[in-house]
C-alpha cells in the first residue's frame, strides 16, 4: 500500500532520529522569524497614523524607524539561524539514510538487489537521497517562514481594518484553487521522472564502463544512440510535467499579485465614504496585495515536495527489502552439507534440483562441471548470497538460513573469477576494512606473491588502484584478491578459480599463493583447469542440475562420463601441445 505524505515525511524524521531537534528548532525560529515579519509594517503604519494627526516627531520616528531596523534585523537573524541548524539537521540526516541504505543493501538477498539495476541505485544514493536534504534544510524551514509571515501581517492588517483585510484575502482563494489543480495527478508523472533519471543513469554507467568494447566493436554510434533516447525519454517526460504544471503556475502568479485590483478600488470608495482613514488606506494599498506575493514560493516548494516524497519513497523500498537479521552463533565445525537443494534464480527454471554433497572439516573438494552447469551457483548457495527454493545448506550442524548473517559472511572468504578492486590504495584494497597493520598486509601479500610487485609501484602499499583496478593485469588482481583472504583467515575458503590468470609464470604465483590460502581450511574450488583437482581431496561434477558424482580422482573417473572425457581430451590436449611446442608446458608443474 502506497503511503500517505504524511506517514512519509514522518518516516523522514524517524531516519533523523536525535538530529529531528534540530529541524525543530530551526522551524520554530522559522515561525518566529515570520511573525516579525509584521513588524516594520506596523512601524511604518504608525509613522503614517502619526503624519495624518498631525503628531509626528522627530522622537516618534526615530522610535518607529528603530522598530522597523531591529524588526528586520531580527527576522534576517532568526532566518539565518534557522538555516544553520536545518542544515545541520538534514546533512546528518542524509549521511544517516545514506549508511542506512547502504548496511541494509550489504544485508540483504543478492537476487532482490539485482533485480535492480546498478543505475537505479545509484539514482537513490545519490539524488533522491540529496533531494532530502532540499527538504529538510529548505523547504521546512522556508515555508512555515512563507506561510508565517502572510499570517502575521493579515493579522495586523486586521487589526487595522478586518473587513479590507478579508478583501486582501480573496485573490488567494483563487490562487488555492489552481495550485490544487497543478499538483493534482503528478505523483505518477514524477515517478516517470525519477525512473527516466535511473534509466539515464544506467545507460552512462554501461557506456562509460563497457567503453572498451564500445571501441573494439565500433560501437560508438549505436551506443550513444542508446544513450541519447534516454537523454530525448528524460526530456519528454519533464516537457510533459512544464506543459501540466506551467499554465496553472503563471495563472498563480499573475493571481497572487492582482490584489490591489481589488484593494485600491474597494479601500478608496470606503475613504471617500470616511469608514477608512488616510494612513490605512496606504497601509493596504503598499502592503495589502504585496504580502500575499510572499506565498509566491509555495508553489515552487509545492513541485520540489513531490520530488521529495518520491525520494524517501525510492529509499524506502530499498530499506524495505527484507534483510537477513538475527540468527545464532557460527558453528565451530566446518563442514558443509548440501541436502535435497533446489534452487531457481527467477523462480521459473531450476538451475539445481536434487543436489546433495557432504564436504568435511577441512576438506578440500573440487567442482568440475560444463560452462552454465551450476558451479558457481552451488558455491553462492553455500556462502548464502542467494536462499534455496527447497531443501537445506548447513554449515556444521546449522542451517545457514539460522547462522548470524554477519558472522557468515566473517568465518567465508570467496576468491571470485572477476576481482573487483577498489579506488583506494593497494593496502586499503587488502585491507578491506580490517585493521591489519601494513606488517601484517605484507606477510599476506608475500604469501600471496605479490608483496615484490607492490613494491616496484611508484608509492609501493599506498598506490591509488584507480577506477576498476584499471592499472593491473588479470593475474596481478587475482593476487591481490588471494592476499585479502589470506589476511581474512576465514575457517571456510571458496575460490571460483579463474581461467583466464594470464601467462604460465603468473598462473604459477597465483597457484603458490593459492596454496598458502587453502592451509587448514575447508576449501570448495570452482575447477576450470583440471590439473587443479589433483590438488584436491574430492571431486564432484556438477551436471543435470545437480550434483551427480562424488569422490576421490580416480573414482569418479571410473564412474562419470562427463569427467573421465573431460580428462581423455584434457590430456590429449596436453600431448597435442608437447607435440606442437615440443617443451614442457604441464600446468601442473
Ligand atoms: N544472477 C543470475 N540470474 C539468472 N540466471 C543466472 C544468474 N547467474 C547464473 N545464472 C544462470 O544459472 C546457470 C548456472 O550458472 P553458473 O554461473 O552457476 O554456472 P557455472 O557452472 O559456474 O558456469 P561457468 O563455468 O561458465 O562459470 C546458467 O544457466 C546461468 O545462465
Amino acid at each position: 500500500m502506497k503511503k500517505s505524505k504524511k506517514d512519509l515525511v514522518l518516516q523522514l524524521l524517524k531516519w533523523a532520529g536525535k538530529d529531528r531537534y534540530y529541524l525543530y528548532l530551526a522551524v520554530i525560529l522559522s515561525l518566529i522569524s515570520g511573525l516579525s515579519t509584521a513588524v516594520p509594517y506596523y512601524a511604518v503604519y504608525k509613522i503614517l497614523e502619526n503624519i495624518y494627526a498631525r503628531t509626528c516627531t522627530e522622537n516618534v520616528i526615530i522610535h518607529y524607524c528603530l522598530v522597523l531596523f531591529l524588526g528586520i534585523i531580527f527576522r534576517f537573524l532568526l532566518f539565518g539561524t534557522s538555516g544553520i541548524l536545518s542544515h545541520k539537521g538534514a546533512y546528518n540526516t542524509l549521511f544517516k539514510v545514506r549508511c542506512m541504505v547502504i548496511d541494509h543493501m550489504a544485508k540483504a538477498p543478492l537476487g532482490n538487489l539485482s533485480e535492480r539495476n546498478t543505475g537505479e541505485i545509484k539514482t537513490v544514493l545519490n539524488e533522491e537521497i540529496e533531494k532530502l536534504e532540499l527538504f529538510l534544510a529548505h523547504h521546512l524551514p522556508e515555508l512555515i517562514f512563507y506561510i508565517s509571515g502572510p499570517i502575521a501581517i493579515f493579522i495586523y492588517l486586521c487589526t487595522v481594518n478586518w473587513k479590507l483585510a478579508l478583501v486582501s484575502l480573496i485573490p488567494l482563494v483563487f490562487a488555492f484553487i489552481v495550485m490544487g489543480m497543478m499538483f493534482r495527478g503528478t505523483d505518477e508523472m514524477m515517478d516517470n521522472a525519477s525512473k527516466s533519471i535511473a534509466d539515464l543513469n544506467s545507460t552512462v554507467i554501461e557506456y562509460i564502463s563497457g567503453m572498451k568494447l564500445i571501441k573494439a566493436y565500433n560501437m560508438g554510434s549505436r551506443s550513444f544512440t542508446k544513450y541519447s533516447n534516454a537523454v530525448e525519454d528524460e526530456c519528454s517526460v519533464w516537457k510533459k510535467i512544464s506543459r501540466k504544471m506551467g499554465p496553472p503556475y503563471a495563472m498563480y502568479i499573475v493571481i497572487v499579485e492582482c490584489g490591489l485590483l481589488l484593494i485600491v478600488p474597494i479601500g478608496g470608495y470606503w475613504f471617500m465614504k470616511g469608514t477608512l482613514t488616510a494612513s490605512a488606506f496606504i497601509l493596504f494599498a503598499f502592503v495589502g496585495s504585496l504580502y500575499l506575493t510572499e506565498l509566491r514560493p509555495l508553489q515552487e516548494l509545492g513541485t520540489n515536495f513531490a520530488q521529495v516524497l518520491n525520494g524517501i519513497r525510492k529509499a524506502e523500498e530499498i530499506l524495505n527489502i527484507p534483510a537477513y537479521v538475527g540468527g545464532s552463533k557460527f558453528p565451530d565445525s566446518h563442514s558443509i552439507k548440501l541436502k535435497d537443494v533446489e534452487f531457481s534464480y527467477d523462480g521459473d527454471t531450476n538451475i539445481l534440483k536434487d543436489c546433495n554433497i557432504n564436504i568435511r572439516d577441512g576438506e578440500k573438494i573440487a567442482l568440475v562441471g560444463r560452462s552454465g552447469a551450476g558451479k558457481s551457483t552451488v558455491v553462492q548457495l553455500m556462502a548464502r548470497f542467494y536462499d534455496v527454493n527447497r531443501g537445506k545448506v548447513m554449515i556444521g550442524d546449522k542451517n545457514v538460513k539460522d547462522i548470524d548473517y554477519e558472522q557468515l559472511l566473517e568465518n567465508v572468504s570467496i576468491v571470485f573469477q572477476k576481482t573487483f578492486l577498489t579506488r583506494g590504495s593497494v593496502l586499503e584494497n587488502i585491507r578491506m576494512g580490517s585493521n591489519a597493520s601494513l606488517e601484517q598486509v605484507r606477510e599476506a601479500a608475500r604469501q600471496a606473491q605479490i608483496d615484490d610487485f607492490i613494491m616496484t609501484l611508484p608509492n609501493g602499499y599506498d598506490t591509488l588502484v584507480g577506477s576498476y583496478g584499471s592499472r593491473f593485469s588479470g593475474g596481478e588482481k587475482q593476487r591481490i584478491a588471494i592476499a585479502r583472504a589470506i589476511l581474512k583467515n576465514a575457517p571456510i575458503l571458496i575460490l571460483d578459480e579463474a581461467t583466464s590468470a594470464a601467462d604460465p609464470e603468473n598462473q604459477l604465483e597465483i597457484d603458490k599463493g593459492i596454496q598458502n590460502l587453502c592451509k587448514g581450511k575447508t576449501v570448495i574450488i570452482v575447477a576450470h583447469r583440471l590439473s587443479v583437482v589433483l590438488q584436491c581431496d574430492r571431486v564432484a561434477v556438477v551436471e543435470n542440475n545437480t550434483i551427480s558424482c562424488v569422490g576421490t580422482h580416480e573414482q569418479v573417473r571410473q564412474k562419470n562420463e562427463y569427467y573421465r572425457n573431460a580428462w581423455r581430451d584434457y590430456e590429449e590436449a596436453r600431448k597435442t601441445s608437447y607435440s606442437l611446442g615440443g617443451g614442457n608446458n604441464d600446468e601442473t608443474k
